[in-house]
């Protein structure tokens, strides 16, 4: 049985200039992903970040909607949302391993992502990991992207406050 603890320890970035997170949701469990969006604006607000959200059909089509959003250059970081749950075929695989691997790619490539698509078994490990009084996996992807803006602003010389270490 899954615990309810968060396991999100860092200490949250400030900022001395304003940030733009764009969370992308694919709401193929809406009941689901509604919570982790909760929890990620909770987030999102104490760190006094702007939030636009944009929905798209499933969690495959996450990464390519963020690879849309960076070249439009308006946007800090972006918080990828979703639910993926194992049906009777092997396509849960396709979508778990494409969508994250998408994701991480983009990331390589300098997108500040959290990513925050459960990938479980049933839906009740989907439940109490997207309950933000319980995993919190929404605000755990919120506070990701804040981490790597954050990160992102102190390499390239702009001061981000308190809240990281020289
Ligand atoms: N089974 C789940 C999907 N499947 C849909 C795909 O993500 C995609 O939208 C489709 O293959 C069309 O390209 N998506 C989820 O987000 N969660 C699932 O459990
Ligand atoms: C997890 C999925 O990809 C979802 O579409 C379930 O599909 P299936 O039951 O056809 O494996």
């Amino acid at each position: 049985m899954a615990t309810a603890e968060t396991h999100y320890t860092l200490p949250l970035p400030s900022f001395d200039q304003p940030v733009k997170l764009l969370i992308v949701v694919a709401p193929y469990y809406k009941d689901i992903t509604d919570n982790m969006v909760a929890g990620a604006r909770v987030i999102a607000a104490s760190c006094g970040a702007e939030v636009e959200l944009i929905e798209v059909p499933g969690a495959l089509e996450v990464p390519t909607a963020i690879a849309m959003a960076e070249r439009q250059a308006k946007y800090d970081g972006y918080v990828a949302l979703g639910c993926v749950i194992r049906g009777e075929t092997t396509h849960y695989d396709t979508v778990c391993n494409d969508s994250s691997r998408a994701i991480s790619l983009l990331g390589l490539q300098g997108a500040c992502i959290g990513n925050g698509i459960l990938t479980v078994e049933n839906r009740s490990q989907a439940e109490v990991r997207a309950d933000p009084a319980g995993q919190n996996k929404g605000g755990g992807a919120a506070a990701a992207a804040l981490h790597l803006i954050a990160l992102s602003r102190k390499w390239a010389g702009q001061t981000t406050g308190i809240g990281f270490r020289a």
